[in-house]
């Protein structure tokens, strides 16, 4: 079992921002969550997350609904690296990593095994030698991945990252995203950046106004139409190399055509308001 979402709904503030989405995935896969800005997927890792509950159908962990679960219970099988973390006060990069042994605390603290969840979780993201400076100190990148540090010390089985690429640079995009694709844990990853999607997602679901517009291998997925209509942007996809995974190359002077296209059927568009 897993942590599935069934035909899930929820509506904010009067809008229903996820629209009976399903997400069963298999123990171990990585899933990229896809889609333009607002199209729902971080409210769809909220509920997944059981940071809120849905209006409308089910999110269960190994068959049980989130929320006749224990906080603690949740957290000892899934990890959340969020999209915004702040904070002013003066706590170590080793303080913020420690935050995910906390599920897995009991009565009389932090444990030799603590530790060292704590030690392997900051050398797989490259901090030990950043453990003891200050939090807030660190650069956006440092910092992202002091979370993904976190969430690694956390030792789940259900990983959930909302755009975990923002502020990293290349290596560090590529770097992060084979390490989650090689972690023996299921993973839903909120991603723009389709090209890293098709290298690393062994599978994907596209969201556009609440709604799952496609899903399954990034091959099957991300065609040319699919990015035309979902994003309003023309591109060429290609296989690139032998492992029949996707490239997919912007074509930069069709997307005023794409969006002038779209605003002919109605739908808005970015470029010509
Ligand atoms: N706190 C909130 N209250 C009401 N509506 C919200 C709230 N947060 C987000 N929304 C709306 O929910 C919709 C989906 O937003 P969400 O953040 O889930 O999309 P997203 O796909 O993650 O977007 P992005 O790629 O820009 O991060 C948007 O229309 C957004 O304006």
């Amino acid at each position: 079992m897993t942590l599935h979402a069934s035909n899930v709904s929820w509506k904010r503030g009067g809008v229903l921002v996820v629209d009976g989405v399903t997400l069963h995935p298999g123990p171990g896969r990585m899933v990229g969550l896809l889609g333009p800005n607002g199209s729902g997927k971080s409210s769809l890792l909220h509920l997944m997350a059981g940071a809120a509950t849905p209006t409308s159908g089910v999110v269960e962990l190994d068959g049980a609904e989130l929320g006749s679960l224990k906080r603690k219970h949740i957290a000892r099988a899934v990890a959340v690296v969020g999209q915004h973390a702040h904070t002013d006060i003066d706590v170590t990069v080793r303080d913020v990593v420690r935050l995910g042994r906390i599920p897995h605390r009991g009565a009389f603290g932090g444990t030799d095994a603590d530790e060292d969840a704590v030690d392997d979780a900051l050398s797989q993201t490259g901090l030990a030698d950043k453990s003891d400076r200050l939090w807030r100190t660190l650069s956006g990148g440092e910092q992202q991945r002091t979370h993904i540090a976190r969430a690694l010390a956390q030792q789940p089985r259900e990983m959930l990252l909302d755009e975990p690429t923002n502020h990293l640079d290349i290596h560090h995009q590529l770097e992060l995203l084979a390490l989650v694709a090689r972690l023996p844990i299921t993973s839903i990853v909120a991603l723009h950046d389709l090209n890293l999607a098709a290298m690393y997602c062994d599978e994907v679901l596209v969201l556009k106004d609440g709604k799952v517009v496609a899903g399954g291998t990034p091959a099957d997925v991300l065609t040319e139409d699919l990015i035309a209509e979902v994003y309003e942007v023309r591109a060429r996809v290609s296989v690139d190399g032998n492992d029949g995974r996707v490239h997919i190359r912007f074509d930069a002077a069709a997307r005023h055509e794409v969006a002038g296209e779209s605003r002919v059927s109605g739908t808005r568009s970015v470029l010509h308001p």
